[in-house]
Order: structure tokens, then C-alpha cells, then sequence
């Protein structure tokens, strides 16, 4: 049994296609990741599994029960917006009690669940103040524990790092991937950013123009991309036009041997984390250095080969200078054919 499950869900706003066809199986205690650009659907897809928005077709199911006529607070399912959306007149602990208070639970029961939470998020003895009193990753805590006040299946974070700065962001990511392991907590969360959804989702959902392209385990993603558009939403990549023919790969720059026999004109795809620099000797393909960007644990370099680019990530502790001549070594049996 899966814990939530869209099936060709569809939606429109005034006339234009927002979610096209999405079908996603999220099982229990998972935590997936909706990746994709500003503007693909990502939080009206949230919004409807929340029940916040009405789907136009298609199904969605929660724990196995479609829920299209079941209300927002009793799905099961909680948003976690990204600006937290805390009340501003209340105190921390009645903004973490406010949904108990809503259910009319009894008011021994909220402060003893309040308490608990404040102890899970590590913000004992701040009950008493008002989120302007709070620093952001505070804020987003009481916003966590208020969603989790009501024993939610499904928790659904928007975007939840991105008001964030980096150092508090890294912290914040470790705090919350932790409570949901702990919790083990069915979990959906939004973002733009490739890097926070490589880091810490168990699957990722790639979601381009209203459509899901690919879900799959973030490794899976990242190194054998379906399409050159999931492919390039993940990275700064290198693509190679040529000609497979007898154990040859003909290119652009050069040819290459290659364990394939297949015959066929293809788009090689080519990481610039798997191509090699060497000027200790005259073997590979010559090229020259036309960008150096130094990044302490890693060098990212632009080298010309032919009238070809060619982008190259080396963690080596060589740096090579600006217009020096290079032999680059690539093995396309590294490479993702399109
Ligand atoms: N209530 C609405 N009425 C009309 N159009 C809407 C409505 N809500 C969202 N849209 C449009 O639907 C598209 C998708 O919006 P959505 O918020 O789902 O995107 P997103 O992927 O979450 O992007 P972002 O990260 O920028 O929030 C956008 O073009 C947006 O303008």
C-alpha cells in the first residue's frame, strides 16, 4: 500500500494547462522531493494532495482512500508553507496548539502535546514568545511542530529552506531529515534547488512544464537522466554530437573508443566531473584553458577543444592557468546516450 497516490492528476487556471497528467506513488516513510523550476506546478501539486486546491482530473489517494471529497483537515495531509505563515498575535505555543485547539481538545491534552513538540523541536522554555521574537530557523521549527500537533500521515514542506541563510540552511536540512526519519513521516517537499534534492530526498520527482519527466533515486537521476531536459535541469553537463559505428564513437572533437557496437548517430551526455586533465604528457585530446574558476574544494575550468567547449570540474590540487594547453582524457563508457 502505498501512503499517497496521484493518478493522472490534471489542473488548469483560467484556461492553461498548470499540471499535465501527474501520476506519483509515494510510500510510507518516504521522503520525496518535487524538483523543478519556478513556475512547473510544484506547489499546486502540493496544494491539492493538502486539499487546499481541487483537482480538475484524475485521482488521488491517501492511504489507499480517495480523499476528493474528504476536507482539508481531515486528510491527513499538512502544509508547511515557506514563509511559515505563523500568527503573529499568538505565542509560539498556541501557534503550535492552534490546530488541537480548532479539533476542541481538551485543554490539558494541547498543553501536554505542546510540550512535547517544543521538547522534539528543541524550542523548550520559548513557548512564551511571538514569532518576531524568533530567528528564521526557529520559526520554521514552531511551523513544523505546529504541523505535526495533529498527527498528520503526510507531511507536505514548501520550498521549506529557502528564506534560509546557507549556514542555518545546512543545519535546518540535517534538523528536519532527522525528525522525519525519527517520525518516519510520509514526506513531499518542494524545491528549485538541485542540490538539496540530490542531498536529501530518498527519490526525486522531476517536474518540467506541468509534467513529471522522471522519478527516480537521486544518483539515478543525476547519472542516467531519461531526457537532455531532466539531464540539463541537473547540471552544467557536456553534450557531444557524433557517430557510434564498430566500437568507435566519432565526433566533433575527436574519436573515441567505446565498448558499444550499436550503429547509430547519437548526443553523448558527459559530466564535467568525469573528464581528466593531464599535461604530463602528449596523450588525449589538446585543448586550451579559456575559463578558471578556483573553488577551494574543486576547480571548475572552460577548455576549448576545436571550436568545441568543453566544461571540466577537477578536484585535483593542480591549477592549471588561463590559456595554457591541456590534454583532456574523457571514457565515454561513462557517458549517457540521447
Ligand atoms: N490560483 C491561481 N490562479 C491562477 N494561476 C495560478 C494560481 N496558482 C498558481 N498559478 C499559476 O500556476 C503556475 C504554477 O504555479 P506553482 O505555484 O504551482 O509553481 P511552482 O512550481 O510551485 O513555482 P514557485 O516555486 O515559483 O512557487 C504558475 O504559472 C502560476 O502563476
Amino acid at each position: 500500500m502505498s501512503q499517497i497516490e496521484l493518478k493522472n492528476i490534471n489542473k488548469s487556471f483560467d484556461g492553461k494547462t498548470i499540471l499535465n497528467n501527474i501520476s506519483l506513488k509515494v510510500e510510507e516513510g518516504e521522503r520525496i522531493s518535487l524538483l523543478g523550476p519556478s513556475g512547473c506546478g510544484k506547489t499546486t501539486t502540493l496544494k491539492i494532495i493538502a486539499g487546499l486546491l481541487k483537482n480538475d482530473k484524475g485521482q488521488l489517494l491517501i492511504g489507499d482512500k480517495d480523499v476528493s471529497k474528504v476536507p482539508v483537515e481531515k486528510r491527513g495531509a499538512v502544509i508547511v508553507f515557506q514563509d511559515y505563515l505563523l500568527f503573529p498575535h499568538m505565542t509560539v505555543a498556541e501557534n503550535i496548539g492552534f490546530g488541537l485547539k480548532m479539533a476542541k481538545k481538551n485543554k490539558n491534552i494541547i498543553k501536554e502535546k505542546v510540550d512535547e513538540l517544543l521538547k522534539l523541536v528543541k524550542l523548550e522554555g520559548l513557548g512564551d514568545r511571538y514569532p518576531d521574537e524568533l530567528s528564521g530557523g526557529q520559526k520554521q521549527r514552531v511551523a513544523i511542530a505546529r504541523a505535526l500537533a495533529v498527527d498528520p500521515k503526510v507531511l507536505l514542506l514548501d520550498e521549506p529552506f529557502s528564506n534560509l541563510d546557507t549556514g542555518l540552511r545546512d543545519e535546518m536540512r540535517e534538523f528536519i531529515s532527522n525528525l522525519q526519519r525519527k517520525l518516519n513521516i510520509t514526506t513531499i517537499l518542494v524545491t528549485h534547488d538541485k542540490e538539496e534534492a540530490l542531498m536529501i530526498s530518498d527519490r526525486i520527482a522531476v517536474m518540467l512544464n506541468g509534467e513529471i519527466k522522471q522519478i527516480d533515486e537521486p544518483s539515478e537521476i543525476y547519472k542516467h537522466p531519461k531526457s537532455i531536459e531532466v539531464a540539463n535541469f541537473l547540471g552544467n553537463r557536456n553534450y557531444i554530437k557524433g557517430n557510434i559505428k564498430e566500437g568507435k564513437f566519432e565526433t566533433e572533437i575527436g574519436l573515441f573508443n567505446i565498448d558499444n557496437r550499436e550503429q547509430k548517430e547519437v548526443i553523448a551526455m558527459i559530466n564535467p566531473e568525469d573528464i581528466y586533465l593531464d599535461n604530463s604528457s602528449n596523450e588525449g585530446l589538446e585543448g586550451t584553458i579559456t575559463e578558471v574558476r578556483y573553488a577551494g574544494d574543486r576547480i571548475y575550468y572552460k577548455i576549448k577543444i576545436k571550436n568545441k567547449q568543453i566544461r571540466v570540474i577537477s578536484n585535483s590540487d593542480k591549477v592549471y592557468r588561463l590559456n595554457e594547453k591541456i590534454f583532456i582524457h574523457m571514457d565515454f563508457n561513462n557517458g549517457v546516450f540521447f
